[in-house]
């Protein structure tokens, strides 16, 4: 099977008020090709600064992030920043979506970024936005959905560019209850039909039994949960 994110021996340490917060001292996983893994471990144990190197926004203090076997510490920021775009989707707990454009266009732009043509990055954006029951909504600018709503039109974003990788932080952290529910199965619904492999991280451990494996962040390393 084909290995869409090896993470090698990361260490991250950040200096706090002057003593040091080891906060991954080692952490190995592999995540393959369709694969759904759920990231759960206690607040401030490093789930975010885990995503945030796998998805190449920091670099660790050591080890190696490879996205599609490229080592993406070999590169400069500019491929960095190529390879993000082209094989990487991200969701937030927080949707993010830009206010003043429509959820059609925040599905649209960044396919427009990575040089797809208008027409192509439209109807990819239609049939996203369709696959979430969004597509009546889709000229209402995200002040006027709901909060799964937008939600879920982030998850289209994610999704826009077809990546390989999808990583999500809480993405359902911000909603209630049962709404985050039908969201989730949305969202693995989703995942699951474009082939995607995702690692989501969530606090809430009904929802990481869903997923294909458990991965746990305890003392800085990745156990299986
Ligand atoms: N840039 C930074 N400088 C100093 N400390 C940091 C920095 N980023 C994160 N930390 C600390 O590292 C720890 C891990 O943070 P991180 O956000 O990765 O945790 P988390 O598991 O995602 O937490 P939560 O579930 O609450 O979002 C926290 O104690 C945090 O305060």
């Amino acid at each position: 099977m084909s290995e869409v994110l090896k993470l090698e021996a990361l260490v991250r340490t950040f200096r706090n008020e002057g003593d040091d917060l080891h906060i991954l001292r080692g952490a190995d996983l592999v995540l393959n090709a369709g694969e759904i893994v759920a990231l759960v471990a206690p607040s401030g144990a490093g789930k975010s600064t885990l995503l945030h190197l796998a998805g190449l926004l920091e670099r660790p203090d050591d080890g190696v992030v490879r996205i599609g076997g490229i080592d993406a510490g070999k590169l400069s920021d500019s491929e960095r920043t190529r390879l993000r775009r082209d094989s990487i989707g991200f969701v937030y707990q927080a949707h993010h979506l830009l206010a003043e454009f429509t959820g059609l266009e925040n599905v649209v732009l960044p396919q427009l970024i990575a040089g797809s043509p208008r027409a192509k990055a439209e109807a990819r954006g239609r049939d996203l936005l369709r696959a979430f029951g969004l597509g009546p909504r889709e000229t209402h600018l995200p002040g006027k959905l709901s909060g799964g709503e937008r939600q879920r039109v982030a998850i289209a974003r994610a999704m826009a560019n077809a990546p390989k990788l999808l990583l999500a932080d809480e993405p359902t952290g911000n909603l209630d209850v049962a709404t985050a529910d039908i969201v989730f199965d949305e969202l693995l619904r989703m995942v699951r039909g474009e082939g995607v492999a995702a690692l989501i991280a969530t606090h809430n451990p009904d929802l990481a039994a869903r997923l294909d494996r458990v991965v746990m962040l305890r003392d800085g390393k990745l156990v299986a949960g």
